[in-house]
């Protein structure tokens, strides 16, 4: 599979809780024709399908700890590997959330081309994640798990855009702005692949 996914472009998301990835890569996926796979919906999804594994998750992540590495990396891998034939580009967003996942992505996956960095500031996240706590129905949309996420993401997931910068692949997009605009930079970022 290795080989079917090669030409693919495989870009990075990441982003603070809230920061907005989930709706940038919606707009990529309109634009673009991108195969967006988010490894929170993924995980959700297991959750929601009432199975034992999604049991064990619903309790890790309604803390807003970080699940087992290989977990999250297997359901990436089959999803992948699902839309091989006809995807010209990946969005993996949500990943990796520490430095080890994406070493672990690129032995069993692939290399990057492109890491999107959605940032916006840490008060903001809480405030656009509280909001949609009111109608979201996520069971981590409440203010004790978002900062635990929060206070995770700056610890766990921030040297993972040093680690990417080192390479030179990072691409920053103010996420404070409005959406249309945030999405003009992300355009760009693409365009220039
Ligand atoms: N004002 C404003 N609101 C935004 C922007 N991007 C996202 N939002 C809102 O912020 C909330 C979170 O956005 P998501 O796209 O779900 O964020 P995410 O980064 O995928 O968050 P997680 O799913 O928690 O990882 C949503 O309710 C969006 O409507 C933006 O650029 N400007
Ligand atoms: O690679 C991943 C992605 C997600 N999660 C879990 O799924 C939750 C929701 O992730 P998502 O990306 O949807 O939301 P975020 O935490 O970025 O707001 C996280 O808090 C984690 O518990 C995880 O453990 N590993
Ligand atoms: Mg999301």
């Amino acid at each position: 599979m290795a080989d079917k996914i090669k030409d693919a472009k495989i870009i990075f998301v990441v982003g603070g809780p809230g920061s907005g990835k989930g709706t940038q890569c919606e707009k990529v996926v309109a634009k673009y024709g991108y195969t967006h796979l988010s490894s929170g919906d993924l995980l959700r999804a297991e959750v929601g399908s009432g199975s034992e594994r999604g049991k064990q998750l619903q309790a890790i992540m309604q803390k807003g700890d970080l699940v087992p590495l290989d977990t999250v990396l297997d359901m990436i891998k089959d999803a992948m590997i699902a839309k091989a034939d006809v995807s010209k580009g990946f969005l993996i967003d949500g990943y990796p959330r520490e430095v080890k996942q994406g070493e672990e992505f690129e032995k069993k996956i692939g290399k990057p081309c492109l890491l999107l960095y959605v940032d916006a500031k840490g008060e903001t996240m809480v405030k656009r994640l509280m909001k949609r706590g009111e109608t979201s129905g996520r069971a981590d949309d409440n203010e004790e798990t978002i900062k635990k996420r929060l206070d995770l993401y700056y610890k766990a997931t921030e040297p993972v855009i040093a680690f990417y910068e080192g390479r030179g692949i990072v691409r920053k997009v103010d996420s404070e702005l409005p959406v249309d605009e945030v999405f003009s930079h992300v355009s760009k970022a693409i365009d220039a692949l």
